[in-house]
This record gives C-alpha cells, structure tokens and sequence, in this order.
C-alpha cells in the first residue's frame, strides 16, 4: 500500500491522475508478490530477532515501529514465521511474554496478503473469555494496525445489538466475547462469516472449558471448517479433544516454557502466608497499611467478597486509594475502573477473577491471593497481572493452614517456585472490632457481609479440588465473627453442583442483563409499596456499592424463610442461600433492631411477618395505624388452641407416641374411635331431629293460627300470634315471617331484561320447591303421624 509520502512525490514529478492510480496499483501489486516470495521463503526454524526481519507489509512495519516494538519476544519469534505462513497454532508462554502480538501481527498480515477489502466480509475473528481483555486486544490491533485500511469491531456487549448489528456486516476484523457472538451469528441476518480466514482463542483453555463451552461449539458450528486457527495462552494444553472440536489442521505447538524451570516469569517473587482464615482480613489490612506506596491487585473469590471488603476497608481509610471490580458491574464503571487502575501510581484493587487473565495493567508491584483460587492455572493468570514484560513483581498467596499441603502439590506440580513469608508481628493490627462496630451500626454492611460469607462457603463447596478445599477444616465461625457479623450465617448446601461450570458460566446465562449491577428478577418482583427516606437516599447513593444490596434486602426481606429467592438469584443460582434463623421475637430486641440506630427519626415496626417498615414520617406513621393497613402486611397467623393451664398448643400436635400405644394398636384404637363417634352422631342425629320436630310443629301452629285471623278478617289480631318472648329470639321472629310462598311477603316481581335468559326464574323456582318441599317433608314417624292427623282433620 503506497504510505502518504510516495503519492505527493509522484504528483510531483507531474504526471496524470489516471497514470498515478495505475502505477501506485502496480507497485502495490509488485508489494504483495514480494511479500508472498518472502513469506514461502521464509524458514520457520528460523531465530528472528527484529519485527523488521520478518516478512511483513508496510503497513504493519509502520504500526509497529510506531507502537516501539522492535525486538521480539520468545513467543513471538517462534511462532511468527508459522503463523504468517498460515499455520494452525497452539501458543504456550508465560503470563506478559507478548502472546497478543504473536496473533495479531499473523491476523494483519495474512489479510493483508489476501488484499482483503470491505467486500470480503469478515475475514478473522478473535475471541476473548472477557470483555476487558477484548477491549485490550482492540486496543493493540488498533495501535499496530492503524495504517492499514481494514475495518475492525469490537463485539462485547454493554451496547444495543441493533447498533452492532448495523456496523457488523462490514466487518473485517472482529474482537469479541463468545455469548454476544453467538447472539449476532443467530440473530443478525446480513452477517456473513463464510469468507473468514482465521480464527484466534486468546486464553484459549478458558474459553474451551465447561462455561464457554456450549457457545464456542455454536460458534464454531457457524465457521468454515477450512481456515487458520490459533490458540493461544500461558497455560495452554494438547488436549485432543478440544483439537477436534476446533477442527485443527496439524497444528503447531510452540511453547516457550514447556523447558523452563519455572512456569511463571523469572522477574516474579512468589510467597505464601499462612494465615487461618479468621485472621486473613486483619493480614490484609496489616499488608495494606504497610504498603500505601504501591500498586495491588487482591484477588477474592467472589463479587460479593470483593464489595465487603471494599466496602469495609474504604470505611476503615487505610490512606491508599481503593478500587473495587467485578462482573456485574456495569460496562462503563469497568472501563472507568480499569482505566483508572492502569494510571494510578499507587491504589490498590479488589478484584475478581474477571481481571485475573490477560489484562496488563502497567507497573503493578503486588499481587495478593486473599482467597485460594481453584487451581494451579487461575494462581499462575492472577499472579501474571505483576512482574510482565521483564518487570519485577511480588505475589503473595493466603492459605489457611488447612490448604496449604494440597495447593503447594498443585503448584510444585505446574513449576511455580513459592516460598514461605511471615507477616510481620509488629506490623499487625486487628479490624476485627472496627467491623464489628461498623456491622452494628449499618445494617447494609452486615448485609452484605451475611452474603459475602455465603458466596465464601460456596465457593469453598463446590471446589473441586478437595485435597485443597477441605470444608470442614474452615474455622468458619471465626471468619464470620472477623468480618464483623453476629454470628455465622446458616448456609444451606445443594449437593451436585459444579464449581467450574456455575463460576464459568457466561454472564449472559447467569442473568437475562448482563450489565446491570442488581438482578432483573429482583426488579421484577419488587413490588411498589412505602418509599422511605432510606430508599430515596439510596437512589441518591447509587455509586455506593451497597445500595443494591439494600434494596435487594427489602425486596427480599423473607431471607429468615431460608427462600432467597428473587434476591440474589443473579449470582447465587439459587443452590445455597444464606438461612437466618431469626426467633420470633429478633425483630423486636435482636438483630434487625439495628436498624433503629440508622437514623435518628426512624422508627421499626417490629414483628409484623417479614420484614421491618421503618416509618420516618408522620403521615406514614398514621397510615401504618390503621388495622386494614397492617393486616395486609401481616402475614397469616396460625391458630393455636388453649389447654385448661392456658398453654398455647397447635390444632393439630402429634401425641406422645409412647402413650399412644399403651392404648392399644392403632387399628384397634381406629375401630374404637369409630364406634364411638358413631354413637356421638347418632345421638346428636335424635336430638337434632327432635328440635327439628318442635320447630315444624310451631310454624305450623302458627301458620294454621294466622289463616284462621284472615278468615276471621281480623288482620290486626295477627301480630299476637307472637308473643313477647318470640321478639327475643330471632329464631322465633324469623318463625314469624311470611313463608316463601306466601303472595305478601314476596318481593315484587323484577321485570325480566331482554339479555335475560330464563334460567334464573327457573333456579328459583326449583329453590322455591325445595324450599317447599323441604317445609313439608317428614322425616320421622312422628311426623307422618303429624301429617296424617294434618289430613284427616
Ligand atoms: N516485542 C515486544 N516488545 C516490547 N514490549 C512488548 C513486546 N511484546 C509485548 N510487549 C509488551 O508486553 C506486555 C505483555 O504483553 P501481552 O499482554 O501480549 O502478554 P501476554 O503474554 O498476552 O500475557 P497474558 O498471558 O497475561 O495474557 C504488554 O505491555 C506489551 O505491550
């Protein structure tokens, strides 16, 4: 491609347009032809030690010399030359040994070469496990490839498909995250990958494990088989399997520390401490304190981890900025943080493993592993965010005595040289009361440490790795009395789930919005109802990373029922939750109680089902007065029955078993029980049809009373029939009334509507009937004597 230079000489030595545009083709033409010779000629065993030494276009020569790369790297020297003659590879070097120029020069070149242009549709694709890390790789393709005419995206999510949809189909280049590919390859009509070239996995074990699994294969289903792919990462494997799935022609595994002693870079100094775990956040803060200079990463196990300690260590004002990152962040705040970290001088970060691969951030002095990470590959991606590119770095490892004989195996197993440090006595300070006190007093805090401590144990479960991860020999206690709470949560453990497979799972799988910081179910489910000045202050305090948790905690105030749903599903899947058993009275004098302490005009209703209403008004105070208002939120109350000492007892209790076979077996006693409540019935039957006797009786001597007054005329007369006593009784006032089919007490005739089916008139005439019939039936002998002697007189 002519650079703008030689255009304004050839427009200088005067000749035509047209003339220009051919030569400048012909040159190009010329360019690539030679380029090409160079690149079959090229050995592959060659030892490049210059990117100028390589067969490369101008274009990308430029964008190199730009970036000031000159010499490269081992894995760059050794895989170079095959990539750019269009072999499959499988790229093995440690952490910050320049593993993205290796794919991006080859991806640059071997479109180049093809004179790929816009028409051709997409030509390679390059998959990141996170969106951080494809941002990266943009970046670099970006700064290399910046004299080159192909168009690049980045495919990540956080942005409206329709508007990645619309730019997609012009697409040479692609960077993107496996769920929002697979998105666009099924939703995104006019996207054409039928034309790519190449294909690149950066942390290609990651993205081929069980959580990325389902989509890479998709992905992959939708590619044409014939083409360049390239895998590359620090703890990269030969695993056939993946192989296949890729369809990988004879590849080339070219790997920089397969011979190495060690698999970490030389420049890295790695330690552990033992530290039980109750003691692990007083370390860290003692760590932190005596580091205020420097640049860490801590790495945690979980979001929620990582927000408590942020949260609680911000309080705490350690006096070195703090940062915090994790996944379900939204996009921008991570960009901002990554951003934000990458310059900083000093600052230290809680993060995730969603920062734990590829991601180079200048300059970090220290990487702390305050939780044990699954296994010896995620310790060897967390502690390569230190020591890159010929950098000096420091990792420290927290181990809990329990886990320290497991984890040393694995990493004595993988080549990572580690030694043992001791903090220093003198340096250490205990927070444990601080966090304590802070719990108390903010019920968010608490909050979120309930659920921190939850994610915790979790994580612990279901690790896989069980010579490491021993459950029972957690001082669980103990690590919840240090982060500050009242006690350990109760957790309830699912049986069968798999730690890599929940913890892989693409975000997209995990919640409907991958972006958002709360969970959409818990939006959905929240019901509108009294707003309080706390809400209102945490729509405020929406930067605050417990705000979320408040409001998951009012929506979801039936964590004491052991549900959980609805509130935390986003991360929790639901298979452990944390279980408060909170007594009946907690509300009141417990716990929750100190809620009241969070503001000076707030009051706590206690003890009314669920969950505490804090009044912080007058008019909500009344409101809530009101009976009607209270019972809606009062949950069902149980029926209890009261014995002779005026002890409550449930309806139904199960009886002292003992007591109960002294009586006999259970068929005997049914039989019994039988028998007897038969006898009950039938008496009760006699003494109801007695009653019902007398009553008849009267009516009909009443009834036979008043149609004498009528014939006698003497209306007036009537209402004597009921005598005082009558008044007293509504049974008897209702004797009194007018039967049913008696003309004067019938309600006047409703005129029939014309929608009116006839129906009605017919149910109340078979009511009328029954209700005759009923009247008039006799049920006993004693009411068919009565109702012959009626007849015969
Ligand atoms: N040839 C080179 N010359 C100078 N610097 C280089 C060269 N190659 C890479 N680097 C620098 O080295 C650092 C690490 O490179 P890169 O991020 O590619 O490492 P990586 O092997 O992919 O690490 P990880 O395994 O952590 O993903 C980057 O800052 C990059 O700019």
């Amino acid at each position: 491609m002519a650079t703008p230079s030689s255009g304004r000489k050839l427009k200088a030595s005067g000749r035509s347009r047209n003339d220009v545009r051919s030569l400048k083709r012909k040159r190009e033409v010329d360019d690539h032809e030679a380029l090409q010779k160079r690149v079959d000629e090229l050995d592959p065993k060659a030892e490049i030690k210059q990117f100028s030494d390589l067969p490369l276009s101008q274009p990308t020569s430029s964008g190199l010399e730009a970036s000031r790369f000159k010499t490269l790297t081992e894995i760059q020297s050794k895989s170079l030359p095959l990539a750019l003659k269009g072999k499959d590879i499988l790229g093995a070097a440690k952490t910050g040994s320049g593993k993205t120029l290796s794919f991006l020069v080859p991806v640059l070149e071997n479109l180049y070469r093809q004179k790929w242009t816009e028409l051709d549709g997409l030509g390679a694709l390059i998959i990141s496990p996170t969106r951080e890390l494809a941002i990266q790789i943009f970046e670099v393709l970006r700064k290399i490839g910046r004299y080159h005419t192909f168009s690049a995206g980045l495919i990540i999510g956080g942005r409206s498909l329709q508007e990645e949809q619309e730019r997609l189909g012009r697409m040479n280049i692609l960077v993107c995250t496996p769920g929002r590919m697979l998105q666009h390859l099924d939703q995104t009509a006019a996207f054409e990958v039928d034309n790519l070239q190449m294909l690149v996995l950066d942390e290609a074990d990651r993205i081929m494990d069980m959580g990325f699994q389902s989509a890479v294969d998709a992905i992959v289903e939708h590619l044409p088989k014939q083409r360049q792919t390239m895998l590359f990462s620090a703890t990269q494997t030969k695993k056939v399997s993946d192989l296949a799935r890729l369809s990988l022609q004879d590849p080339e595994y070219v790997s920089v520390h397969e011979s190495a002693t060690s698999a970490t870079p030389s420049t890295l100094q790695q330690f552990y401490v033992l530290t039980p775990l109750a003691e692990k956040l007083d370390t860290l803060f003692s760590f932190i304190r005596s580091n205020l200079k420097a640049k860490v990463i801590v790495f945690l196990s979980s979001g929620k981890q990582v927000r408590f300690v942020y949260e609680s260590f911000r309080h705490l004002q350690p006096g070195i900025p703090l940062l915090h990152l994790h996944g379900r962040q939204k996009q921008a705040a991570r960009l901002d943080i990554t951003s934000k970290f990458s310059a900083s001088k000093n600052s230290c970060i809680f993060a995730t493993d969603v920062v734990a691969r590829g991601l180079d951030f200048p300059a970090v002095d220290w990487v702390i592993q305050l939780d044990c990470p699954e296994d010896a590959d995620t310790y060897i991606h967390r502690v390569g965010r230190t020591a890159r590119y010929e950098r000096a770095g420091k990792a420290v490892l927290f181990l809990d005595p329990s886990e320290e004989e497991g984890m040393l195996k694995r990493l004595e197993h993988k080549k990572v040289p580690i030694q043992r440090t001791k903090p220093r006595e003198k340096k250490q300070q205990s927070i444990k009361s601080q966090l304590q006190n802070m719990c108390f007093q903010d019920p968010e805090l608490k909050y979120l440490g309930q659920k921190a401590f939850a994610s915790y144990t979790r994580s612990i479960f279901v690790q896989k790795d069980k010579e490491i991860f021993k459950i029972n020999e957690y001082d669980l206690e103990g690590y919840a009395a240090s982060m500050g709470l009242p006690g350990a949560p109760k957790i309830k453990f699912q049986k069968g789930d798999d730690a890599k497979k929940i913890k892989n799972q693409p975000r997209a799988l995990l919640s409907s919005d991958e972006d958002s910081e709360g969970d959409e179910s818990s939006k959905a489910t929240k019901k509108p109802g009294v707003r309080t000045k706390y809400d209102r202050m945490f729509e405020r305090r929406n930067q605050d990373v417990l705000s979320g948790h408040y409001s998951k905690m009012i929506a979801n105030g039936d964590q004491d029922q052991g549900a959980d749903a609805g509130g935390d599903a986003d991360e929790d899947n639901d298979f452990l939750s944390v279980k408060r058993v909170v007594p009946v009275d907690e509300h009141s004098s417990g716990e929750d109680s100190d809620l009241e302490t969070s503001g000076p005009a707030a009051k706590v209703i206690p003890g009314i089902g669920r969950e505490p209403i804090v009044i912080d008004s007058k008019r909500k105070e009344k409101l809530l007065k009101s009976k009607k208002k209270l019972l809606k939120l009062k949950e069902k109350g149980t029926k209890l029955v009261f014995d002779d000492e005026g002890k409550p007892h449930q309806m139904y209790e199960l009886e002292d078993e003992q007591a109960f076979r002294q009586r006999g077996t259970a068929e005997s006693q049914r039989a019994k029980f039988l028998e007897e409540e038969a006898a009950r019935v039938r008496e009760a039957d006699l003494d109801d049809k007695q009653l019902a006797k007398a009553k008849k009786r009267e009516r009909r001597e009443k009834k036979k009373a008043r149609e004498a007054a009528e014939k006698a005329g003497d209306d007036e007369e009537a209402p004597e029939l009921v005598d005082d006593s009558d008044h007293q009784d509504p049974m008897a006032l209702l004797a009194s009334l007018p039967l049913a089919d008696d003309e004067e007490g019938r309600a006047p005739k409703r005129p029939k509507k014309w929608f009116e089916d006839d129906s009605d008139d017919e149910k109340a005439a078979k009511k009328k009937g029954r209700f005759i019939e009923a009247e008039d039936e006799p049920e006993t002998l004693e009411d068919l004597e009565a109702l012959a002697a009626d007849l015969l007189e």
